[in-house]
Parts: C-alpha cells; sequence; structure tokens
C-alpha cells in the first residue's frame, strides 16, 4: 500500500496511541503472574505477537471493555511456561522475540522461535549466549545467531555476562525471566548500555506487578522466587512517546497559524522517547508539555539544525533525520549505530530515502548529518523499507516538501500505529492512502 502526501497544514487535537513498550511488558508480565487486566493495551500486529506468544506458554488473552476502552483480560501461566504446541512466530516484533525467547528457557522443553525476513535478520546471539551460560539450550538454526531460534529449559537462573550495545531487550528479557527463577538472574554488562530508558520501563512495570529488579555497577539484578501480581490485578499502559514524535514534528512543520497541534495522553513516564520535546524546543520549536495534564501543544515555527545523540532514543532518529531535513543548517544525530539493528538500517534508510527528496546528508558508521535548508524538500516516491517508523517520518517530511510525496509500504503503520493515516488526515493533512 502507498501513501500519497501532499503539502499540508495541520492543527487540532488527537490523542496518542498507547506505548508499545509497556504493552508488550505488561501482557507478558500479567503472563508470568496467574493473570491481570491489561487497560487501553496498544492493539497492533507487534502486541499482537506477544499476546500469542502467552498463549502458547499456556496462558489466555481475552479483549474486553472496561471504561469504554479496550482492555485485555490475561490469564497467565504462573511462572511456568508450557512448551508452545507449535512454532511462536514473532513476525516483525524484536521486542516479542527477545522476551518470550527468556520466557522459553524457563519451559521444560524446546520452544521454536521464528519471525518475518526482517526479524530473521536481527542480532539474538548475546541473549542465546546468555541462556546457555545458565544451563539452557539456545540455539540458533543457521547458527548465525538470528531466527530461527531453539530454545530450552528449564534454567533456574544465575550469573551472566552480556554486552550493553547491542539491544537493551536482552537485559528486559533476562529481568522479567529471572525474577520467576529459583536462583535469579545477575547480570554483567560488557559494554556500555544502549536505550538504557527501556530497562527503566522495564523496571517500572516490573515494580507495578509486585517484582523487585535492580541497577548494580556493574549491570542488573533480579532475585529469584519472586511473584508477579499488578496492584488491584490490573495495570494501565501510558501513551506512546515515540508515536507521539510524529504528530509532534507534523505541528512543528507544518501547524496551521490558527490551530497548534495538541496530543493528549502525554503522561510523564520513564519513556526516554519523551527527548523529542526537548529536541525540538532545541530546534527552535514553539512547544509546551502541561505534564499535569498531559497535554503537548505545538505549533508551527522555523526551525534550526541540532546536535543530538539516539543513544537512548534510537526510535527518534527517523524522527529527527526528517525534521533536519526540513530545517535551517545541519543537524548532526550521533550515538546511532545500534539503530542499524531494528526493522531495518534506519541510517542508511532514511539517509537514501531523504536524498531522493532533495536532502543533503552525510552518512558515518555512528552518526548521520543531515544538512537542511539547503533547498526545499521535493515530493517524491519514496521507499517506506516496511519499516513503520520510516514510513512515518518520511510521511511527516512529505506534509512540507514540493509536490507529491509517495511513501511505499504504508500498510506497515500497524506494526505500531495502526491509526496513524487516519490521525494525520484528521489533523487535515493532505494524505491518502491506496
Ligand atoms: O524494549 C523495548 O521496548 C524497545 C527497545 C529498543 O530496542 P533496543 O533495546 O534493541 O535498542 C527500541 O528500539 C524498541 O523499539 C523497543
Ligand atoms: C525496533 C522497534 O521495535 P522492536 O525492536 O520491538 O522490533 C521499533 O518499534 O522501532
Amino acid at each position: 500500500m502507498d501513501a500519497h502526501v501532499t503539502r499540508s497544514r495541520v492543527g487540532g487535537t488527537t490523542r496518542a496511541p498507547p506505548s508499545k513498550s509497556y504493552t508488550h511488558r505488561a501482557i507478558l508480565a500479567a503472563g508470568y503472574a496467574d493473570g491481570a487486566l491489561v487497560r487501553s493495551p496498544l492493539d497492533s500486529a507487534d502486541t499482537r505477537a506477544t499476546m500469542r506468544a502467552v498463549e502458547a506458554y499456556g496462558g489466555s488473552v481475552e479483549r474486553r471493555e472496561a471504561d469504554g476502552s479496550l482492555a485485555l483480560d490475561v490469564d497467565g501461566f504462573d511462572g511456568l511456561p508450557e512448551v508452545p504446541d507449535d512454532v511462536l512466530d514473532c513476525a516483525n516484533s524484536g521486542t516479542t522475540m527477545r522476551l518470550t525467547t527468556a520466557t522459553a528457557a524457563l519451559a521444560d522443553g524446546l520452544t521454536v522461535l521464528t519471525g518475518d525476513a526482517s526479524l530473521r535478520s536481527r542480532p539474538q546471539g548475546p541473549l542465546l549466549d546468555a541462556v546457555e551460560s545458565l544451563g539452557g539450550r539456545a540455539e540458533s538454526t543457521r547458527g548465525n545467531g538470528q531466527a530461527p531460534l531453539v530454545v530450552g529449559g528449564p534454567v533456574v537462573g544465575g550469573h551472566v555476562e552480556i554486552p550493553g550495545d547491542v539491544s537493551s531487550q536482552f537485559v528486559t528479557a533476562l529481568l522479567m525471566a529471572g525474577a520467576v527463577t529459583e536462583a535469579g538472574i545477575e547480570i554483567r554488562l560488557e559494554t556500555e548500555l544502549k536505550s538504557a530508558p527501556y530497562v527503566d520501563i522495564t523496571v517500572e512495570v516490573l515494580d507495578a506487578f509486585g517484582v523487585e529488579a535492580t541497577g548494580t555497577d556493574a549491570g542488573f539484578e533480579v532475585a529469584g522466587g519472586q511473584s508477579y501480581g499488578p496492584a488491584g490485578g490490573e495495570y494501565a499502559v501510558p501513551g506512546d512517546f515515540s508515536s507521539m514524535s510524529y504528530l509532534l514534528a507534523a505541528g512543528a512543520l507544518a501547524a496551521d497559524d490558527d490551530a497548534p497541534v495538541v496530543v493528549e495522553g502525554a503522561h510523564p513516564s520513564a519513556q526516554g522517547d519523551s527527548a523529542i520535546v526537548d529536541v525540538l524546543e532545541r530546534m527552535g520549536g514553539a512547544i509546551d508539555w502541561d505534564r499535569d495534564a498531559g497535554e503537548i501543544t505545538v505549533e508551527r515555527s522555523s526551525l534550526s539544525g541540532v546536535e543530538v545523540g539516539v543513544a537512548d532514543t534510537p526510535d527518534l532518529l527517523p524522527t529527527i533525520a526528517g525534521l533536519g531535513a526540513a530545517a535551517d543548517g545541519t543537524t548532526r544525530i550521533t550515538d546511532c549505530e545500534h539503530v542499524r539493528y531494528k526493522e531495518t538500517d534506519r541510517v542508511s534508510a532514511m539517509a537514501e530515502e531523504l536524498t531522493k527528496m532533495g536532502a543533503s546528508v552525510e552518512e558515518e558508521r555512528d552518526e548521520l548529518l543531515v544538512h537542511g535548508g539547503e533547498t526545499d524538500l521535493v515530493g517524491a516516491r519514496v521507499d517506506g523499507r516496511a519499516d513503520h517508523r520510516i514510513v512515518m517520518a518520511l510521511t511527516v517530511a512529505g506534509l512540507v516538501a514540493e509536490g507529491e510525496t509517495v511513501v511505499e509500504g504504508a500498510e506497515h503503520v500497524d506494526v505500531s500505529f495502526p491509526d496513524f493515516f487516519q490521525t494525520m488526515a484528521s489533523l487535515g493533512a493532505s494524505v491518502t492512502t491506496e
């Protein structure tokens, strides 16, 4: 499916979708418990993969309505996952694969985990090594550290050493599973932790489910023998700042003079991607975040290039690169090597696709420079690389390009923001899909 975007003015009030990261964790935590009600979950292709995983391990997930909103009534497997009766397809979801690979290490048998072509090209090796060091079995069928995976246990816990600069999801996976092992898991990081705020999200969700995990001088640890159980038997998911970033960028670039963009559901949490507010402010954006109300208001303004490190906010790279292409001056995005291990290599994807739109970019291994303002962006046919974040960032860039921009692979927004195009159209964007 293609998205057709032309220069637009946007404005009005909308609501951020629920957080994908929090939703994954809440569903799996409920699975590790004897159950829980997950309120306002994100219902997307990625989170449905985690729902399937919890069911494959012996739980159940029923959709229901609670106070007018979707809720998931999860029956858990109480820390004792069954061996799935079929291959576990994690589709496009790296979070599902990493987190439930550790779940498989708790089961008394073997689980086969696979995913789509993109997910089968992403790194799993350090987590496989960690499971094996705990006494479990964890193999890549092709011997290349990538899925399909064969993983088995049960492990009782122990000490593991793991790199921190490939995926923080390896740490999240081990902490969540370690809580229900006999001995717990102690993690020593061999390299600096990238995407660190995502482990903060994990610790926050575990705390809400009555499980304690802590940072140490060397990494993280979680005691064993803990029981998951949320206060009141339920957990409410906050709004997603990674998804919000596209709406805020659209407002900063293209808000109508008479109608700013207002995004609701923006309550503070452990999400590192709330840094998009600071980035827009530093670029000269007119943005106000009422934290108490959970509302962010953004007006159109002239933006200037900025230097920003994305070590902790990898998912913001596409948004920031698109903003930089429309801003005056150079935007320098640093610490971005790990952003190459996502659904696609997002550093090269944004460099190449923005170049098609007339941007001037320079790509290094660990940084991306976008020289904006030299010429206006021009509409072009661009490849969304089957990556939801590339699709959404290029769509936003198309709002200020001369002529029509056609973004290929628009259907992939279903991974994290299924209503993205409807939301953009409701704000007045000239965008259609076919
Ligand atoms: O734990 C999570 O929910 C996520 C962690 C990040 O991945 P890495 O830790 O692999 O950088 C991020 O890119 C992804 O969108 C979601
Ligand atoms: C990389 C992402 O998610 P995952 O790692 O779960 O595929 C993402 O949402 O940008």
